[in-house]
């Protein structure tokens, strides 16, 4: 057996990723064409790359597919109920920061915290006859965000991409959305409500409560563990 280390297969979150396991002396490489999922890990022995979708790597680490797996705690918070008794967070990695935000047309003057939201999706209900669309893709977060705030007058709309777009497009009146720089959101006409951010995301290294270990796996995990400096 080996332990196996689930990593971004592509994007923003792949390159950085890299970086951090080298700044630790580990080197994660691709092997094969640029496209090819299929990866190496020098450095420390017994332990296997592999590529995956940053949102898929929430599900392998819960099921102990994948013994240890970076990706954006927006991501695992999202995607596992109680993810915290499914992974443990072994470090915040520092980058692939991002906020997940709400945020409404900027052409609505009224709206600009929580209470005018809860406000508006009344009147637009009474005045619509059906409740006013939030589009997102992190349908848990939001939803348990929203309830912690006492706004209830909403429907969820799912949306897996160009979700800023929705607006425009008359699919939705306002976005849950993860921003970065905020030049998506300005693009499309939106703004930020004032409020906390639903969640502040950031890469991270987890680990599967879950994955099966022989003895040799968690040898090589407290060597792995020693050198990336984390414990749990
Ligand atoms: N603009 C951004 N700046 C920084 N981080 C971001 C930004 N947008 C998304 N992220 C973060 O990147 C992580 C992965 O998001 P992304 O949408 O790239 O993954 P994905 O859609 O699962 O990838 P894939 O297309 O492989 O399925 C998330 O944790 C998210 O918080
Ligand atoms: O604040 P900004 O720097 O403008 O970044 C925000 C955008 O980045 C992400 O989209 P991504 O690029 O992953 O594309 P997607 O819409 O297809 O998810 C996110 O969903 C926003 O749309």
């Amino acid at each position: 057996m080996t332990i196996k280390l689930g990593v971004p297969s592509k994007g923003r979150l792949m390159d950085k990723t890299f970086e951090w396991f080298a700044n630790h002396g580990i080197t994660l490489r691709q092997t094969g064409a640029e496209r090819e999922y299929s990866g190496a890990v020098d450095g420390v022995d017994g332990v296997e790359l592999v590529l995956l979708s940053a949102s898929e790597i929430p599900r392998e680490l819960a099921a102990g597919r994948i013994h240890l797996g970076v990706t954006g705690s927006d991501l695992v918070r999202d995607k596992l109920s109680q993810w915290d008794a499914k992974v443990v967070e072994l470090a915040r990695m520092g980058f692939g920061h991002a906020d997940l935000i709400l945020a409404v047309p900027k052409a609505w003057v009224d709206v600009d915290t929580l209470d005018d939201l809860d406000a508006a999706a009344a009147a637009f209900r009474a005045r619509h006859g059906y409740r006013l669309r939030i589009a997102t893709k992190y349908h848990h977060l939001v939803r348990e965000y929203l309830k912690a705030h006492g706004v209830a007058d909403y429907q969820l709309v799912d949306s897996q991409g160009a979700t800023e777009g929705t607006v425009k497009n008359l699919t939705a009146e306002a976005v849950a959305d993860i921003t970065s720089t905020g030049e998506t959101l300005r693009a499309n006409h939106l703004k930020i409500l004032a409020c906390d951010p639903v969640h502040k995301s950031q890469a991270t290294l987890f680990k599967s409560r879950t994955a099966h270990c022989t003895d040799a796996d968690r040898a090589a995990m407290s060597v792995l563990k020693n050198m990336l400096q984390v414990g749990d």
